[in-house]
């Protein structure tokens, strides 16, 4: 845990790089120590409740503010393209994962927008990507104006090199950069392939636990937060940010990571899914996904999230006289999944680690034939469902995938026939 802060998920932070750069007392003093900036970083309005507000206050070498004009960038075609305007067909897609780049691709020129809903500007909705890059970025930071982002690797680590501070995170983890933080990613392994959640809506918070009491699911003490850590950098970087769905581009003559010491509310983190306590039936029938849920962005319709963050993993099935994977269902709420590793319960064939699939409201769908029988036969035992972790971005709002989504050949053709001959049932 050296280099992170564990105060829980949403504390109140406090960091310093250089001893005696943090202010005591005050955001905003009249010299803040070593000809510091300081800077407020709202991550929701001046005016949100108490309980919801998230800001930070981070002192830098330079004021962000001072930056030549932005103009489009012309790099990653397929990291949001803006979305088809075409009417979306009902039918249930499943994409193979993506091949890792053949040219030296870096993380945001190898981001691969598959899906997303609402226009960023509408301050809800949810984008889905994949990301394959072999690269460092080297001499560039991205910040995403219209949203967080989740990521979630499925191959290779990640070294996020963040304003405030630096996340390493692999397979099995998960890290968010809040809303305009800036970073650059660096791949230790040399190469990296994963998924993220960019969530345009309120912020990803714990969700409530009601019954359950006050402990269990993602528990806030395994949340860590990086502590300051700053580029004292000359040079040209380009900084490039994801705004209202285009991407645009600027050259600044320093880093941006220049944050000597920062405090507040609204900080990245990271954590590691393995710590999840999952909950389920210790009797009968299986629960609905939603006792899975590790982060919830609510909607302003209450129970009906903007996004929920799922996870399915490993644990123990104990329940009797049940058909104990995921059911046959019809869903009012959209379900875009990803598999990091191991098999999926639903899904016999068809869904490997990268892979992700969609099924918008009212396609019906739930295990494939070959899962069905399997679990409709099986004696039931105790057994426990190991090396494995799928994960779902459930939204109340349709999903559109891109033009790249439906034409690439990653597309399966075949999907639908894995609900194809079902016996039919036999009355009496
Ligand atoms: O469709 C899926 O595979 C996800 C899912 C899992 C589950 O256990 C119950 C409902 C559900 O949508
Ligand atoms: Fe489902």
């Amino acid at each position: 845990m050296e280099g992170y802060q564990s105060g829980g998920f949403g504390s109140h932070f406090a960091t310093e790089a250089v001893p005696g750069a943090l202010p005591e007392g005050r955001n905003s003093p009249q010299r803040p120590a070593f000809g510091l900036y300081a800077e407020q970083l709202s991550g929701t309005a001046f005016t949100a409740p108490r309980h919801e507000n998230r800001r930070s206050w981070l002192y830098r070498m330079r004021p962000s503010a001072e930056h030549p004009p932005y103009r489009r960038y012309e790099g990653a075609q397929l990291f949001a393209p803006g979305i088809v305007k075409a009417p979306v067909a009902p039918n249930r897609l499943r994409w193979n994962p993506i091949d890792l780049p053949a040219q030296s691709t870096d993380l945001i020129d190898g981001m691969v927008t598959m899906m997303a809903n609402r226009d960023p500007a509408d301050l809800t909705g949810v984008a889905v990507h994949l990301y394959a890059a072999n690269k460092d970025m080297q001499h560039r930071c991205f910040f995403n104006a219209d949203g967080e982002m989740l990521f979630i690797p499925e191959q290779g680590r990640l070294t996020l090199y963040t304003e405030m501070g630096r996340i390493d995170i692999g397979p099995g983890e998960v890290a968010l950069v809040p809303r305009g933080v800036r970073f650059r990613a660096a791949l230790p392994d040399g190469k990296a392939r994963g998924y993220v959640a960019e969530n345009h809506g309120a912020l990803f918070r714990l969700p409530e636990l009601g019954p359950i009491g006050s402990n269990g699911l993602a528990n806030p003490r395994d949340f860590l937060t990086p502590v300051a850590q700053f580029e004292d950098a000359e040079g040209e970087v380009e900084l490039i940010q994801k705004y209202l769905g285009s991407l645009w581009t600027t050259t600044l003559d320093h880093s941006p990571l220049d944050v000597v010491a920062w405090h507040g509310t609204l900080a990245p983190w990271k954590y590691d899914l393995s710590k999840f306590n999952t909950i389920g039936t210790v009797s009968y029938d299986h629960p609905d996904p939603s006792i899975f849920t590790v982060l919830t962005s609510p909607s302003e319709t209450p129970g009906r999230a903007n996004a929920d963050f799922v996870i399915f993993p490993p644990r123990w099935m104990v329940a009797e006289d049940t058909f104990r994977p995921p059911w046959f269902h019809r869903n009012v709420m959209s379900e875009c999944m990803g598999l990091i590793h191991g098999a999926y319960d639903a899904k016999a064939d068809g869904f490997a680690p990268g892979a992700m699939s969609l099924h918008n409201l009212m396609a019906g769908h739930g295990p494939d034939v070959a899962s069905w029988k399997g679990a409709s036969e099986a004696e039931l035992k105790p057994h426990k469902i190991e090396g494995t972790m799928a994960f779902m971005v459930e939204s109340c709002w349709p999903y559109m995938p891109t033009r790249f989504a439906l034409e690439t050949d990653k597309l399966q053709g075949d999907y639908d026939e894995a609900w194809g001959g079902f016996p039919k049932a036999r009355l009496p």
